[in-house]
């Protein structure tokens, strides 16, 4: 029986709080489900959002999918009105999609308070829209809207509407915990007293789950592991509320820990690729810490956890990482040991393996540092020059010495702010001294700097500062605030590279954080 991988990130999706795709974030995101293998695109409702009856206007041209049916999601037909009349209807056939989804009342309490109709009109509608779509040719899913909390209160009723949606031909009929309040023995439990009841299969049904006891994934694990083969979710579990199960997660969990095939072959390792460009065309940052697919699902910080993957890294990975094309990464900081020193050396391209004191001398260095405030877990390219200072052999040619520098900010008379800074360095056995005017004193100095240095470095044209953190540090040590400064610089080839720089004087951390950005990328980047 092969498994029906159902993913509703263009409707339920897009009901999510903040997201507002386009036709064309639409179709682009279409693409990238198909590529990630998923077997159905629900790709929204037409004739209730223009946006979505285009979507599926262009989608007969510009889809061309390889792995997916294309879904049209719409209602049964409404209460009073003959199916073929119903204009919503009509809209759910003119989308011209090989399967289409309803969502019907499964909840007596719905049927008669929200839809205000009785529970056999309700019956009645089920039968006859399905039982139209099947008639057209189409493959009908049919989605229970309250089914769990509906069961709870009247099962025979929720049973009766599962029953209607089969026998006019449904092809699933999904469970939906649309509330999302259920937890996954009770739905373990509810999947099995319906099998009793209506007599037939648990593969006839399918399992929708929303999120908000944060069970989504683990009800719809449950709701498979009970014996249901379709399963719907969204990408990085966007949907209404707390949003959907997430799709990645369920994926990963089935077919990596309960070895189901539900991807064709070759699909799982587009994982974090397929979930980080959604995230980026729905336009939300990708959740760093996401299961599966964050940029931190992998990322090791304790001591002890490094010196045992430093043996084997699945002793502290529940998975091989790259199976989803993710990566393992090893954080330097306070919690760092040996261990955690030399394995991030070593992603650095430094083997630290023959040098135990140099790793002594490191490990000890970044432990003070990070007392006093410093931070390298986000500053790889000042760890890189740290450790370097400390290994025989590998360290880095400061390009320059400092004599001084002066910053002044200047509030003129007719309300202008300018600042301007001065250095004066040393550069080659030569003297040098720059002035340069920016829009903050750190921009000035930025400027001021590469000015001194640009003669003896021409390479620094290419350089750029892509971004400026700041982070206020209370009371370190008992005096008074301190201030970490991060800065990330870019080059025109592409690279990018942090650096990080602390002290009581906002100014100070930032020339600290500059100087270490300008020594690690002249040292990477020889002059033409
Ligand atoms: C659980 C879910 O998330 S299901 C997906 C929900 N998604 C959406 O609602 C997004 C798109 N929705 C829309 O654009 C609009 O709500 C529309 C176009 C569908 C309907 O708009 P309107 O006609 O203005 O109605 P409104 O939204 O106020 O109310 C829904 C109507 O559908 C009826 N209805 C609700 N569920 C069903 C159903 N399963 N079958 C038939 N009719 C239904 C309601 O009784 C109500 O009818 P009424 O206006 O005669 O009282
Ligand atoms: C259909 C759907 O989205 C729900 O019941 O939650």
């Amino acid at each position: 029986m092969t498994y029906q991988v159902y993913d509703t990130t263009l409707r339920d999706g897009g009901q999510r709080e903040g997201i507002s795709y386009s036709v064309a974030d639409k179709l682009a995101i279409a693409r990238l489900l198909d590529e990630f293998g998923v077997g159905f695109i629900e790709g929204g409702w037409p004739g209730a959002m223009p946006k979505d009856t285009e979507f599926f206007r262009r989608a007969r041209t510009e889809l061309d999918l390889k792995h997916a049916v294309l879904v049209a999601f719409g209602a049964t037909r409404k209460a009073g009105v003959a199916v073929g009349d119903d204009p919503q209807v009509r809209a759910l056939l003119d989308a011209q999609t090989p399967a289409v989804c309803l969502v019907a009342k499964s909840d007596i309490r719905h049927v008669e308070r929200a839809l205000r109709t009785t529970g056999a009109e309700n019956l009645d509608m089920v039968r006859d829209t399905v039982a139209w779509f099947v008639a057209q040719g189409r493959r009908v899913f049919l989605d229970c809207e309250h089914f769990f909390d509906g069961y709870r209160h009247d099962p025979a009723y929720a049973a009766s509407v599962v029953t209607a949606a089969l026998d006019a031909g449904a092809e699933r009929v999904v469970l939906c915990d649309t509330n999302g309040g259920m937890l996954p023995s009770q739905v373990t439990t509810v999947i099995g007293e319906l099998v009793e009841r209506v007599g037939v299969p648990a593969d006839r049904f399918g399992i929708h789950c929303q999120n908000d006891t944060a069970c989504a994934v683990a009800n719809t694990v449950a709701a498979v592991e009970a014996g249901v083969r379709h399963f719907q979710g969204t990408a990085n579990g966007y949907g209404e509320r707390p949003g959907n199960a997430d799709l990645f997660a369920v994926v990963g969990n089935l077919q990596l820990k309960l070895g189901l095939p539900v991807l064709p072959d070759g699909c799982l390792e587009q994982m974090v690729r397929v979930s980080h460009a959604i995230a980026e065309i729905a336009n939300i940052a990708p959740d760093t810490h996401q299961a599966y697919v964050g940029a931190a699902a992998f990322a090791h910080k304790a001591g002890l956890h490094a010196s045992a993957i430093k043996v084997d890294p699945l002793l502290y990975n529940h998975v091989d990482p790259t199976v989803v094309g993710n990566d393992m990464r090893i954080l330097v900081t306070e919690m760092a040991g040996r261990a955690s020193i030399e394995l991030k050396s070593r992603e650095l391209g430094l083997d630290l393996a023959g040098h135990p004191d140099a790793v002594s001398r490191v490990t000890n260095r970044v432990k003070d540092m990070e007392a006093g405030g410093w931070s390298f877990e986000a500053a790889d390219a000042s760890f890189e020059l740290l450790v370097r200072s400390e290994l025989p052999g590998a360290e880095v040619a400061r390009p320059f010495t400092l004599e001084s520098y002066r910053v002044i900010v200047e509030h003129r008379e007719d309300g202008a702010v300018v600042s301007e800074a001065t250095v004066k360095v040393r550069v080659r056995g030569e003297r040098v001294i720059a002035t340069a005017e920016g829009n903050g004193p750190v921009n000035a100095l930025d400027e001021a700097l590469r000015l001194a240095l640009l003669r003896h470095y021409p390479q620094l044209k290419g350089f750029e500062l892509a971004d400026y953190k700041v982070r206020i540090l209370e009371g370190t040590h008992g005096t008074g605030a301190i201030t970490r400064v991060l800065v990330e610089t870019a080059d025109n080839g592409g690279r990018d590279w942090t650096t990080v720089g602390v002290h009581e004087n906002v100014v100070e951390a930032s020339w600290r954080a500059l100087v270490d950005a300008l020594t690690y990328g002249l040292a990477r980047t020889p002059a033409a």
